[in-house]
């Protein structure tokens, strides 16, 4: 059912949506809101096919210059030819980026970035809790105590394990909020003296080393519910209750350290989304929609218990001086967009025709958040009256300057003022990263975040240079000179451009999400390049990462940042010249690309689901996305494009670890099998499509194949 409206045929329940809730109380009317859109799409959807068609036609030339200097070009040589094809840009001359009315978050408090899929209504509320995480609950749970010596994590409370972890995060305290003598772990009472913390340990009286870092109190100066803290500009609370089974046996009665975790959470209606029609898109708003209107909720049972999850209130305390103050509880929402490739029938055109989905999406999602501007939710998000949108997978600077455009032209339509919309660039792509300068320049004015996203960097780097060659195996990437050398521009470019204290320089996925252990000792090296957030994939990854901001002063970081020249390495394509695969490399990289590829796509294609933890070959769960699918694919793509491996063996090998992924998933009772009826899974289909007809993707993207086999499924579900 669909409605024509001007020139544009709605589907009705979009319509329907966004008449009867999301245009409530935003001062707009229907009538006028879609003559608005309307025309904006007349304006704008040209425009963005033009840019795509741009994306393919240097593609073919990239193409066709790679199968013929294969094996014998310079550097200057594959320089100036970028140059010519305009993929390398001119650069714009020096400048400062200007964005204002941005919330201390972003500017000036350095700390975990979660993503969450914005369907999941469950996670999603759960990811704008997670601004706070109880340090004790995030390592009872994961790996970093480990389970030697009877403290495994069991089914119920586990003394040992307990110990440990109040030994550890007790540590912790004596590092980052030392007492002028004993040690947090022998402390027998916290109270508040004079507008001083006072702790009583060994029969003494100790205050902290740095006095000013105790910022706050909840309860009562002799017998406090919670001491607030403060370093590096995070806040972490000690939370007393000696009535509490855990508080019970402390002899301060401390129950836990409770940390601001996720600063910053991006609701993500791309990557991890699986939304391929008017109903998901709806989903997907009506979320986003709550999360503004702090309506949102959700109840779900939990070890035998009904919980109603909701968002969170404001944290309530007195500073050491007596004056009430709250500290956010929730995270600073932004909502990460689709980029310019897909298009939706969600709404034709007046040619019958899709439109862009990026552009129902910049309309959509800013309407709604025009709820958080007017105060009409239950809970503030941006204390600054801004909307937050991410946008993804751009390419080169003129892409920039046609979203900066369209959210001009949103900001009009909605009666907005200018640059209320900020926008997150994500720096992952190509053609991106080579020209940042340029593409900052373009959004200077609502510039809130750069953001390396190396997964789909890594993607579109297999998949521009498909024709030249046979990459490295993709466990090697991250090791790559290219790699090393876009994350460090990217901070350099930041830097100079002024987002110190301004802007976020951001850094990718912790993509193991059981491996918190591997996280706590590697993940501390992205804040130490100079990044001032970086993505987690889950509230407790966020508490046991906001770890790393204490320990350093990323401010301090990026002051010694100095620009370097990257351009020469980043140009540096992964080609493996040595190939030196026995071939049990070969299968065994065929087999782990195949094996992540179905276990990601069957779950997208058949359930709909965008994101999920995947067990690998080695049974280790990676988070898998659209931008991890990408590699994966085209990483096979190339390798049979370039005569590593033949169609038959790459046949095989999908079928055999379509066996696997099938086995992995045998106590879903959602599930359906893709093996032995391989023809007649779509979900298999789709995953043979994404290697064999690889090399024709735009950009090596999995939407378009994504998205055609998820309709075929939803079309046989109505059908039956
Ligand atoms: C390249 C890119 O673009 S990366 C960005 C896109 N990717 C993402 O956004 C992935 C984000 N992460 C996720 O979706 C999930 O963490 C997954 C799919 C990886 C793992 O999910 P699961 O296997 O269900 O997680 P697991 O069973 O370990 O934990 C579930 C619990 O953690 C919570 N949780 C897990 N991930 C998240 C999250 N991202 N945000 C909020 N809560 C989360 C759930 O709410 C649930 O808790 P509850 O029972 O109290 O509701
Ligand atoms: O969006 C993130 C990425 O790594 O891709
Ligand atoms: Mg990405």
């Amino acid at each position: 059912m669909s409605e024509k409206i001007g020139s544009l045929t709605v589907d009705s329940l979009l319509y329907e949506f966004i008449n009867n809730e999301a245009l409530t109380d935003s001062g707009l009317t229907a009538e006028q809101f879609w003559a608005d859109f309307d025309s904006l799409i007349q304006d704008f959807s040209g425009r963005n096919k033009a840019l795509l068609q741009k994306r393919e036609d240097i593609q073919e030339k990239m193409d066709q210059w790679n199968e013929e200097h294969k094996n014998d070009y310079s550097a200057e040589q594959y320089e100036s030819f970028l140059r010519e094809i305009g993929y390398l840009e001119k650069e714009v001359d020096d400048f400062k980026i200007t964005t204002e009315s941005v919330d201390t978050e972003v500017t000036s408090q350095p700390g975990p970035q979660l993503v969450v899929p914005v369907k999941n209504a469950r996670y999603a509320l759960n990811a704008a809790n997670a601004r706070w995480g109880s340090l004790y609950d995030a390592l009872y749970g994961s790996d970093i105590i480990s389970e030697e010596n009877g403290a495994e994590q069991g089914t119920s409370y586990n003394k040992i394990r307990g110990d440990k972890v109040i030994d550890y995060a007790k540590q912790w305290l004596d590092e980052v909020v030392p007492l002028t003598e004993g040690s947090h772990k022998t402390a027998t009472h916290y109270k508040v003296v004079n507008g001083a913390l006072q702790v009583d340990v060994g029969g003494k009286s100790a205050g902290l080393q740095d006095a000013n870092k105790f910022v706050g109190i909840h309860g009562d100066s002799e017998k406090p519910e919670a001491i607030l803290l403060e370093n590096n500009g995070l806040h972490f609370e000690i939370q007393i209750d000696a009535t509490h089974p855990i508080g019970k046996t402390d002899k301060a009665g401390v129950k836990d350290v409770f940390a601001e975790s996720a600063i910053t959470t991006i609701i993500d209606c791309e990557d991890s989304v699986a939304a391929v029609d008017a109903e998901d898109k709806v989903d997907v708003y009506r979320n986003w929609l709550g999360l503004m209107n702090g309506t949102l909720t959700k109840t779900f049972e939990k070890e035998g218990k009904t919980v109603t999850r909701k968002l969170n209130p404001d944290r309530t305390y007195k500073s050491p001086s007596g004056e009430n103050f709250t500290l956010s509880g929730r995270s600073l929402m932004f909502i990460r967009n689709v980029g310019h490739l897909m298009t939706s029938d969600a709404i034709l055109d007046g040619g019958g025709k899709p439109v862009p989905e990026g552009i129902l999406d910049a309309v959509v999602t800013s309407l709604i958040g025009k709820q958080d501007v007017l105060g009409n939710g239950k809970r503030q998000n941006s204390s600054q009256g801004s909307i937050y949108i991410v946008k993804p997978k751009m390419h080169g600077s003129e892409e920039v300057a046609f979203t900066n455009e369209l959210f001009n032209r949103v900001e009009d339509m909605l009666g907005l003022k200018r640059y209320t919309i900020k926008v997150g660039v994500m720096d992952e792509e190509r053609r991106t990263s080579l020209n940042l300068k340029n593409c900052i320049y373009e959004a200077r004015e609502r510039i809130i975040f750069i953001n390396t996203g190396f997964l789909d960097r890594t993607g579109d780097e297999i998949h521009t240079s498909m024709a030249l060659g046979a990459m490295i195996r993709k466990n090697e990437m991250k090791a790559s000179h290219w790699l090393q050398a876009y994350e460090d521009a990217n901070v350099s470019v930041g830097v100079k451009q002024g987002f110190k204290e301004k802007a976020q320089i951001g850094k990718g996925m912790w993509a193991m999400p059981n491996l918190m252990k591997d996280m706590m000792e590697q993940k501390g090296g992205q804040l130490k390049a100079g990044a001032n957030t970086a993505w987690v994939p889950s509230p407790t990854a966020a508490t046991l990462h906001a770890l790393h901001y204490h320990d350093i002063n990323v401010s301090l970081v990026q002051e010694e940042i100095t620009r370097g020249q990257y351009r020469d390495k980043m140009l540096e394509i992964p080609v493996d010249r040595a190939q030196d695969w026995s071939k049990e490399d070969i299968q065994q990289e065929l087999d782990n690309n195949a094996q992540g590829m179905l276990g990601y796509v069957v779950r997208w294609v058949d359930q709909g689901v965008g994101s999920s933890t995947v067990p690998d070959i080695n049974d280790v769960g990676l988070m898998e996305d659209r931008a991890t699918l990408r590699i994966s694919s085209q990483h096979m793509t190339n390798w049979l494009h370039q005569g590593i491996v033949t169609e038959e063996q790459v046949m095989d090998t999908l079928k055999r670890m379509a066996k696997v992924v099938d086995k992995q998933n045998a106590d879903d009772s959602n599930y359906t099998p893709m093996a032995p009826n391989y023809d007649d899974s779509v979900a298999f289909q789709a995953g043979c499509d994404l290697v064999f007809k690889g090399k024709e993707q735009p950009n090596g993207y999995t939407e378009p194949i994504l998205h055609r086999r998820r309709q075929e499924v939803k079309a046989k579900k109505v059908a039956r």
